[in-house]
């Protein structure tokens, strides 16, 4: 598959992150050299998109380790551990931030008790987060095979935000079938919401399958409805920052009103979603916490200010699409349709035979 613009990638004594605040513009990779620096980079949105944000908390876990100047595998571990509980309070929505967090504070924990040396612990807590961001790649890779059959020959698909290679290690979730598809010669068009806020569809998703050569169409956000009643969608195909225990899913704000559109319309709504990013702990997409962001996104986007200043502003992150408009989840471990409650628990429960 073509990859695209990756996102993050390790420097030997920095974190390399691309600032996908500045495309399509702009390519600038920065250097980050401590937890704080990933933090603010999470924080800010620099680096976004579930898996991807995982991914760069978890090298930020590796270079709190680089911190430690001392010989004690025990202190080693409280500076690991201390960053893993800040940096866990970069974002709130996407479950992988604290997927990744708690597994690479398990691995710490297990490396600090074989008392091996400082330099052989952060060895092997690098390797882990380089596993972590392996393990992406192929994962995004299966949604793509086992998403494929989705795409048929002359299909239009819409998507919102951007769930691609930017988002993850590589290929991204709910592009990663239309790259695949691409190279196999099927011809498709893809119609990719703005997104607004933040522009994630505008500037990111239609950069990527523009890129790739994909036939892409950009809509304002408010042209969904007419664009699918003029039967130019026969698909939508989103990603996901949290799947609930009962497949409700928390995605970039805006995917539920496509949704409940695209029910209207009898157009199936997919929702590409590694196993990283399902939380079986959280019952319900009314349990999911939802990043409120800073007003300035809307009131004052990309430097131009477009509304009074002072005005009152609601500017949820993410909304929550109820399971009953989910069509079917798509994993690296095929397809899981509804009753979501029990096919999620034998999904896990085969995972962990
Ligand atoms: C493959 S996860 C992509 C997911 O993340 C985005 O949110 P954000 O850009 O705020 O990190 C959006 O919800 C995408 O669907």
């Amino acid at each position: 598959m073509s990859a695209p613009l990756t996102s993050l990638s390790w420097g030997g004594d920095h974190l390399l992150m691309l600032d996908q605040r500045l495309l399509p513009e702009e390519i600038v990779h920065l250097k980050l050299f401590t937890p704080e620096e990933v933090w603010e980079g999470i924080h800010s949105m620099k680096v976004r998109g579930a898996p991807a944000i995982g991914i760069a908390a978890a090298y930020g876990v590796v270079l709190a380790g680089l911190q430690y100047k001392g010989s004690l595998p025990a202190e080693w571990f409280e500076n690991v551990r201390k960053a893993c509980a800040y940096l866990a309070t970069s974002r709130p929505t996407a479950v992988n931030l604290f997927w990744a967090l708690d597994r690479m504070k398990l691995v710490a924990g297990q490396l600090a008790e074989t008392l091996m040396s400082i330099e052989n612990l952060n060895e092997k807590l690098l390797a882990e987060a380089n596993d972590i961001r392996a393990e992406d790649e192929e994962v995004c890779r299966q949604i793509g095979v086992h998403a494929l059959p989705l795409i048929q020959e002359g299909m239009g698909i819409l998507t919102h935000c951007n769930a691609g290679g930017l988002a993850t290690a590589r290929y991204g979730t709910a592009l990663a079938p239309m790259y695949l598809a691409q190279e196999q010669g099927i011809s498709f068009k893809v119609f990719a919401d703005e997104t607004r806020p933040v522009l994630q569809g505008a500037r990111l998703t239609a950069f990527e399958l523009q890129q790739a050569g994909i036939d892409v169409t950009l809509l304002a956000d408010n042209m969904a409805a007419m664009v699918m009643s003029k039967g130019w969608i026969q698909a939508v195909i989103v990603g996901t920052d949290r799947v609930a225990a009962n497949g409700d899913v928390a995605n970039k704000i805006g995917t539920y009103g496509v949704a409940v559109l695209a029910k209207a319309h009898g157009i199936p709504f997919y929702v590409a979603s590694p196993l990283s990013t399902i939380d079986l702990n959280t019952p319900t997409g009314a349990d999911i916490p939802i990043e409120e962001r800073p007003a300035e996104e809307i009131t004052e986007s990309f430097g131009k200010r477009t509304a009074p200043p002072g005005v009152q502003v609601f500017n949820p992150a993410f909304d929550v699409t109820p399971n009953e408009y989910v069509t079917a989840i798509i994993t690296e471990k095929g397809v899981v349709r509804a009753p979501y409650e029990e096919s999620l628990k034998t999904l896990f429960e085969k995972q962990n035979k």
